[in-house]
């Protein structure tokens, strides 16, 4: 027995045709149930006896392949059915398995060596593997080397890392200048975990903007690591599908067995598919196989990356023909407010662009107006300029509702647009004493504030001087001020000096200020000691030979390649039983709901996205704010982050910050 009466518009999905021809597609807004329909047509398809073998599942990325994957067990196991479970994938693992699969149809290694150069994209996608561990250390990634169709597997690109490092630390120490070196070492490693970070920057600097030659030096240094990856003939993420693609496009063989290799291929949250995988998508359809996609225009959030949702729209009758569309009109997640909200926000979308195209997009029930002084929901927390008290206040507000939430055991995230956000936002919980949940990428953030800081306490070292621009997250630190006494060198021991130098900064009160709990705490402790002792030891086997300077880039050389690394595994191993919030860049919500949701830091600027380097027009206005797609494409992440939302919606807005230009065309809300 079904937990939920299903709508008409959804049984009729559910229980759409088995004929292998008769494709269909469900175009629907937020929290209309698109998922659980998408769950109760596969169990569908597995009660009138379809093999699990013959059904395939495609999700975005694993946190969303892993969430359907546990939800259609629960549900097949709730229900006494007793079946396997489908094929549940990701598009890029589909297509790495598929590439190989296809490799044992038709081994012709011509189809597969062919060199293709190595993209930014790419390159962007293999430092974030390889920099956060994940991809690359858990799952392995099987690459195809150059000549030789060998497989590298994940413990050799781990291996090939040190090679990368040596380089980037010569080039640190053949940095002209010691000042800059340490500067230059604190961004490497703070943005250790996405080192991308840095190379596009330095792809995209200009040699006007590069002081004193350095510019050659940076050069190279990119382009020693481009043929570093050229050489190693490493099949990058994104290769995992054009790879695919490519054999698909020579062999007849190949797209033979595709077609023939399942019955029903079912794709949620298809408005993001880019051509490639559409690609795969629509000619594993042609043939003998059933296409469900499910998706929703409004949520395409990855323009960026080459999503489409002209695709889920039209690009799919195009390749196959006939498709029957079936339409959600009733939101289970919100009530009227919050959708009155949301609608408002997508409405823009509508008026901004007069195509064709939007308005097939946009004439949906669902976005039938609602009446926006009915709104309350919807809050909009509005600062005044800067004044302690009063944003004391309000930050207090803030904090006091978070707290009401969390002890009548809601769930509650806080949505924020960057991952430097981030960082802000958990300084502001901790400080009012609240709990987040802190996932592997949390954890090196804070773990990039406390590197950050050693790398300040031995800047100041050198200098002997504390210096007037501090870590950014020493600006939370309560603590006891700097002790400017301990930089007198008082005695000759240099050993002492240091010490006593680094013990002078009293850091676990700093400490505090940014962990978020005990656990953390004790063990940014330890980090500390522990770089404490390597220091000290490395002095003493130097003593007397070595100038503070010299010493400097090494002992940052050694806390990166020895301590950092073993306490990363301890970091991302840590879960907290309380009961947190979830802070998440806007990004990564999709497909998510919760009771209660913070949008922070809701500002022009913010939303829509301006990053602060931009380059901006003569007005002074980052030239990106005047382009309508990218505009649309905020707007549309705002529509995602907004309708995550089941019971409130709250817009913060900091008090020196204007409102984002998608709230002020609104009006009736309430503030607080
Ligand atoms: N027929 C129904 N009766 C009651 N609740 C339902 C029904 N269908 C879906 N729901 C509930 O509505 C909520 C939203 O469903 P779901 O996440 O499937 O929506 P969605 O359309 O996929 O949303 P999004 O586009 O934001 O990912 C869930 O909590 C789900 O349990």
């Amino acid at each position: 027995m079904s937990k939920y009466q299903y709508t008409e518009s959804q049984q009729s999905f559910i229980h759409h045709s088995l004929d292998k021809d008769q494709h269909v597609r469900v175009i629907a807004g937020p929290g209309s149930g698109k998922t659980t329909t998408l769950l109760a047509r596969v169990r569908y398809l597995l009660t009138t006896g379809v093999p699990a073998s013959r059904i395939l599942i495609l999700a975005f990325n694993r946190s969303i392949k892993n969430q359907f994957e546990n939800k259609l067990s629960g549900l097949l196991f709730a229900e006494g059915i007793h079946s396997a479970l489908p094929d549940i994938r990701t598009f890029h693992s589909w297509g790495q398995s598929l590439t190989y699969d296809l490799f044992n149809v038709c081994p012709d290694r011509s189809l597969i060596l062919s060199h293709e150069p190595v993209s930014a994209n790419s390159l962007s996608v293999l430092f974030k593997g390889i920099f956060s561990g994940g991809v690359f250390r858990n799952r392995g990634i099987r690459v195809v080397q150059k000549n030789k169709n060998l497989q590298i597997n994940a413990q050799q690109v781990v291996d090939a890392i040190p090679d990368m490092e040596r380089d980037i630390s010569d080039l640190l120490r053949s940095w002209p200048r010691q000042h800059e070196l340490i500067e230059h070492c604190v961004s490497v490693m703070t943005t250790y975990r996405n080192m991308i970070g840095v190379i596009n920057d330095m792809r995209e600097k200009k040699p006007a903007e590069v002081p004193h030659g350095e510019w050659d030096e940076l050069v190279g240094f990119v382009a020693r690591v481009d043929e570093y990856l050229v050489a190693q003939g490493v099949s990058l993420f994104e290769d995992q599908l054009y790879r695919a693609a490519m054999y698909l496009t020579r062999s007849e063989r190949a797209l033979e067995y595709l077609q023939n290799r399942y019955d029903y291929i079912l794709v949620d949250e298809f408005q993001d598919v880019s051509e490639v995988s559409q690609f795969l998508v629509v000619n594993a359809c042609r043939k003998h196989c059933q296409l469900n996609a499910v998706g929703d225009p409004r949520q395409s959030i990855f323009e960026f990356a080459g999503a489409d949702p002209a695709y889920l729209i039209r690009g799919i009758d195009q390749a196959l023909g006939h498709i029957t569309t079936y339409y959600l009109s009733e939101s289970f997640r919100f009530g009227q407010h919050i959708a009155g909200f949301a609608n408002k926000i997508a409405r823009n979308l509508l008026i901004s662009s007069d195509t064709q195209e939007s308005d097939e997009l946009f004439d949906d029930p669902f976005l039938d107006d609602v009446p926006l002084a009915d709104i309350h929901n919807a809050e909009i927390i509005g600062l005044k300029p800067r004044d302690a008290a009063w944003v004391e206040r309000s930050d207090q507000q803030l904090m006091e509702i978070t707290a009401g939430w969390l002890r009548t055991n809601k769930s509650v995230v806080y949505i924020v647009r960057t991952h430097d956000q981030k960082v802000d936002v958990e300084a502001f919980l901790v400080r009012a004493g609240l709990h987040f949940k802190h996932n592997a990428a949390i954890n090196y953030k804070a773990l990039s504030c406390v590197t950050e800081s050693l790398m300040y306490i031995l800047n100041c070292w050198v200098e002997n001087r504390i210096r007037s621009e501090r870590p950014s997250f020493w600006r939370y630190a309560e603590g006891p001020a700097l002790n400017p006494a301990a930089l007198a060198d008082d005695t000759d021991d240099i050993t002492v000096q240091f010490e006593g130098f680094v013990r002078s900064f009293l850091l676990t009160d700093k400490l505090k200020a940014v962990s978020p709990s005990q656990t953390m705490l004790n063990i940014y402790e330890r980090i500390y000691e522990e770089f404490l002792r390597e220091c000290i030891t490395l002095l003493q086997q130097d003593a007397g030979e070595s100038s503070k300077e010299q010493l400097v880039p090494v002992m940052a050389d050694r806390f990166v390649r020895t301590i950092y690394s073993r306490y990363e595994d301890q970091l991302s191993e840590i879960q907290e039983a309380e009961n947190y919030i979830h802070v998440e860049v806007a990004h990564r919500v999709k497909g998510l709901e919760f009771d209660k949701v913070v949008l922070f830091d809701f500002s022009e600027g913010v939303f829509p996205f301006a990053r602060r380097h931009a380059e901006r027009d003569q007005n002074g206005i980052p030239y990106q704010l005047n382009l309508p797609d990218y505009i649309e494409q905020e707007q549309r992440l705002a529509f995602v982050a907004a309708t995550r939302a089941k019971e409130e919606l709250v817009f913060y807005i900091p008090s020196d910050k204007a409102v984002s230009r998608f709230i002020t065309q609104q009006s009736g809300y309430d503030t607080l």
